[in-house]
C-alpha cells in the first residue's frame, strides 16, 4: 500500500514523539510491505515563528491532497502573551474546522500492569475501556461572538450548535456503540443549557434508529464524578466539544497518564487527523522523557481509520502493551517497579515488539 502522510510536528514534546511516531510507521511499513510518504508541514508556534500565522494557507492545502494527518502538538509559554489570532491552538482550531474534523474519538483503555500507576483504587479502575466520541468542531470554541467588551470589563463566549451538527455526531457516537459493547451515554447539563435539552432531544430521536443501543442520560458534572469511581460503567460516551475536552484529560487517569490517550478526528468522509489527546507539555519538552505512546498509539488508530490496516493497527497495540508488560514505561507513569525509560528507549522496546510479530 501506498500512503500520503501529512506530518505536522508543532511545538514542545510535538517534535520528539513525532519522531517516535515516524519510526514505528516505518517499522510497520518495513514488517508489512507498504509506503508511507511523508512531508512535513507547519502548525501552532513554529507555523507563527517560521511563516507569521498558526495554519498556513499551505497546510491546510497540504492536508487536503494527503491520506491522513499525523500532528503532535501545538502551544507553548513562547506565545502565551500573544493576541488570540496569533496563538498556536488557533492553528488547532483551525485545521480541525478547515477539515470538517467533527468527530473526535478518544479511547480510553487501562492496561492491567499499568493500574497500580493510577492514583485511583485497582479495584475501581481495573478493567476500564471506554470511548470518548466528542464534538470537536462546533460549541463554545467556535461561536461568535466572543470577544471582550466595554473597556474590557465585560466578555462574551457564544454556545452555538446547529442541530445538524449535533445530529452527526450522536450517530456517529450510535454507530461506534454498536461497535462496542452497545450500551452509550449521553452527556450533557440539559438541567441548564438550552443547547443540552436540543442535544437530549436528538439523542432520543436518534436512539429510534439503534434499537440495540442501549442509551443513559447523564449530567456532565456528574460524569466527572462517576468517571474515577464506576469508570468500568462506561462503555461509549458522547458529548459536546468543550465537555469532551475536559472529560477525557480526566479519563486519561484511569491509564496512569495523560500520556497514553490517542486520539482520532474524523470527517465525513475526507482526511482524517490523528492526535494524541495531550499537549505540548512545555515542562518536559526537550528532555527526551515525554512517553511516546499516546502519539504511537494515534498512528495505529490512522491505520486503521483511514488505512484498513487492522493486522498493522493490531500490531502496533500489542506492540505497546507488551512492552508495558515486560515492565518498561516512561516517567510521567510514575511506576515504582519495572525500568524507566527515555521517550527513545520505550520506542525501541514497541519497535523490537512490533518486528517479532
Ligand atoms: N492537541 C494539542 O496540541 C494540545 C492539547 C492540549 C494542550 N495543548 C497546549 O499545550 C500547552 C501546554 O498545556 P498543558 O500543560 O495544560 O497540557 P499538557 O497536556 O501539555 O500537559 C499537562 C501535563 O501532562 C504532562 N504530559 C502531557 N503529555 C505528556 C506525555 N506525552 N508524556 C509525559 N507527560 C506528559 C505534562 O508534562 C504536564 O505536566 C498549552 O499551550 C496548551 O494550549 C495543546
Ligand atoms: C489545545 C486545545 C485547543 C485543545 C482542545 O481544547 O481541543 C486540546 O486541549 C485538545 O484536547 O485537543
Ligand atoms: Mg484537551
Amino acid at each position: 500500500m501506498d500512503k500520503q502522510i501529512l506530518i505536522l510536528r508543532g511545538d514542545g514534546i510535538g517534535p520528539e514523539i513525532m519522531d517516535q511516531a515516524i519510526r514505528v510507521l516505518q517499522t510497520i511499513g518495513d514488517t508489512f510491505g507498504h509506503s508511507f510518504h511523508l512531508t512535513d508541514g507547519l502548525i501552532g508556534g513554529a507555523a507563527i515563528d517560521e511563516a507569521g500565522t498558526p495554519l498556513p494557507e499551505a497546510t491546510i492545502e497540504k492536508a487536503k491532497s494527503s491520506d491522513a494527518v499525523l500532528l503532535g502538538a501545538v502551544g507553548g509559554p513562547k506565545w502565551d502573551q500573544n493576541p488570540s489570532d496569533l496563538r498556536p491552538e488557533r492553528g488547532l482550531l483551525g485545521i480541525r474546522k478547515a477539515l470538517d474534523l467533527y468527530a473526535n474519538l478518544r479511547p480510553v483503555k487501562g492496561f492491567k500492569t499499568l493500574t497500580d500507576a493510577s492514583p485511583l483504587k485497582r479495584e475501581v479502575i481495573e478493567g476500564s475501556d471506554l470511548l470518548i466520541v466528542r464534538e470537536l468542531t462546533g460549541g463554545l470554541y467556535f461561536g461568535r461572538p466572543s470577544e471582550r467588551r466595554e473597556d474590557g470589563h465585560v466578555v462574551v463566549d457564544t454556545l452555538h450548535y446547529t442541530k445538524t451538527e449535533m445530529t452527526r455526531i450522536i450517530k456517529k457516537a450510535f454507530e461506534s456503540a454498536q461497535l462496542r459493547s452497545k450500551k452509550l451515554t449521553s452527556v450533557d447539563k440539559a438541567n441548564v443549557l438550552e443547547s443540552s435539552k436540543m442535544w437530549r432531544e436528538i439523542v432520543e430521536e436518534e436512539s429510534k434508529n439503534y434499537p440495540d443501543v442501549t442509551v443513559e442520560h447523564v449530567l456532565v458534572d456528574a460524569c466527572a464524578m462517576k468517571l474515577i469511581t464506576s469508570p468500568t460503567a462506561f462503555d461509549t460516551i458522547v458529548t459536546e466539544n468543550m465537555f469532551g475536552d475536559i472529560l477525557s484529560d480526566e479519563a486519561s487517569v484511569l491509564t496512569g497518564s495523560l500520556g497514553m490517550l490517542p486520539s482520532a478526528s474524523l470527517s465525513e468522509s475526507g482526511v482524517g487527523l490523528y492526535e494524541p489527546a495531550h499537549g505540548s507539555a512545555p515542562d518536559i519538552a526537550g528532555e527526551n522523557i515525554a512517553n511516546p505512546i499516546a502519539m504511537i498509539l494515534s498512528t495505529a488508530m490512522m491505520l486503521r481509520h483511514s488505512f484498513h490496516l487492522d493486522a498493522e493497527a493490531t500490531a502496533i497495540e500489542c506492540a505497546v502493551e507488551q512492552a508495558i508488560n515486560n515492565g518498561y514505561h516512561t516517567k510521567d507513569l510514575q511506576v515504582s517497579i519495572g525500568t524507566c525509560l527515555s521517550t527513545t528507549d520505550m520506542t525501541n522496546q514497541i519497535i523490537k515488539h512490533i518486528m517479532k510479530e
